[in-house]
């Protein structure tokens, strides 16, 4: 399978802002809400997006004999939405219980940050990391090619162009209290969840109109922050697929990615996910939004999806997992951690 991507150095792309309904709420700032966040609202939500948690049966039942493939946001998934983004660290349990998951399924790590701040966060050698929205891939080499290529970034050529761009938005927003720019490598985040209220506009429209006059780039929005990535076709989605294709699964008729995320360009995601018609896209949230997922968990905190990571939660994947692959007398092998022994 080869992977096209379509430089749009013509044609902008500028995503238009979403109204900014729930600003202040620290969580999702720039989503947009289907329904006010109560619980009658929240309640017919999930009528069209069960809780992951409570169709983990029917879940485990439709991935018997086929192969788990797993991909996770970081912030906001595995870690909680934070004031600081330099402070928005995993638990020590979180981490254990994703690298338990790695353990049986493939499992990448799919952020908006930089590839090896996102790995500093995790800490875990037994996942791939897919950076900057995917513009920065570090996985196994394709099975028809012999010698690792090192990292895949589709943007590579952006590179001086970005450094350009941060230097000008550094200068854009420097008055602006609270306003910080995090270099992501591939992407530059500018965050305004410091900002105060009344500046945010004002912050949202110069930068919105410094990207405008620069052909090579395009604007995404997140959880109050602005995302300036390179004018190029590539997103979430697109690493998904390039994931699944390195690890070999690109042909397999028995694949099911399973991708847990909190955020707007998480839809790329589930969006390639829905089309495949097959897998599990699961939505973090603690409100009604418009989303592709056909799953949800509610606490944008890590708790909920922590409680769906629980090693003892995915011992029933596990079992799957075991029939599959391994011989059954492994399941009592006296090497395997408690919970996983049947
Ligand atoms: O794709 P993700 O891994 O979810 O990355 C999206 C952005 O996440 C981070 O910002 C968000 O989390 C911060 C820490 O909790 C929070 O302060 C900020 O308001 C959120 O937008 C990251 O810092 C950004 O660079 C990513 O674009």
């Amino acid at each position: 399978m080869g992977f096209k991507i379509s430089h749009s150095n013509n044609q902008k792309k500028v995503k238009p802002f979403y109204g900014p309904v729930n600003d202040d709420d620290g969580t999702d700032g720039s989503l947009t809400l289907i329904s006010p966040p109560d619980d009658a609202g929240y309640a017919s939500w999930l009528i069209q997006h069960p809780s992951a948690l409570n169709a983990f049966d029917s879940i485990t039942k439709e991935a018997k004999w086929k192969k788990v493939v797993v991909f996770l946001d970081y912030d906001g998934t595995l870690s909680p939405i934070v004031e600081d983004p330099d402070k928005a660290f995993m638990s020590a349990e979180m981490r254990m219980a994703v690298r338990e998951v790695a353990k049986y399924f493939p499992t990448s790590i799919v952020s908006g940050r930089s590839r090896e701040k996102v790995k500093e966060f995790v800490q875990l050698s037994n996942v791939y990391y897919a950076g900057s929205h995917g513009l920065d891939i570090l996985a196994p080499p394709r099975a028809d090619k012999k010698v690792n290529e090192g990292a895949f970034q589709p943007a590579k050529l952006y590179l001086p162009a970005i450094q350009e761009i941060s230097i000008e938005l550094e200068d854009t927003i420097r008055d602006i209290q609270g306003a910080r720019l995090e270099d992501n490598k591939f992407c530059i985040s500018v965050h305004y969840r410091q900002v105060q209220p009344k500046d945010r506009e004002t912050l949202k429209e110069r930068v919105k109109s410094l990207v405008e006059n620069r052909l090579e780039f395009r604007l995404t929005e997140g959880k109050m922050v602005l995302e300036v990535r390179p004018s190029i076709e590539w997103n979430k989605g697109d690493a998904l697929n390039y994931l699944l294709d390195v690890l070999g699964f690109s042909n397999a008729k028995d694949v099911l990615p399973l991708y847990i995320g909190d955020d707007r360009t998480d839809e790329d995601a589930f969006k390639v996910i829905a089309g495949r018609r097959e897998g599990f896209p699961i939505i973090v949230s603690s409100i009604p939004r418009d989303t592709i997922a056909w799953y949800s968990l509610r606490d944008p905190s890590e708790k909920r999806v922590f409680e769906w990571m629980d090693i003892h939660h995915f011992r029933c994947f596990f079992v799957v997992v075991e029939v599959v692959l391994y011989p059954l007398s492994f399941v009592n092998d006296s090497r395997l951690p408690n919970h996983f022994r049947m």
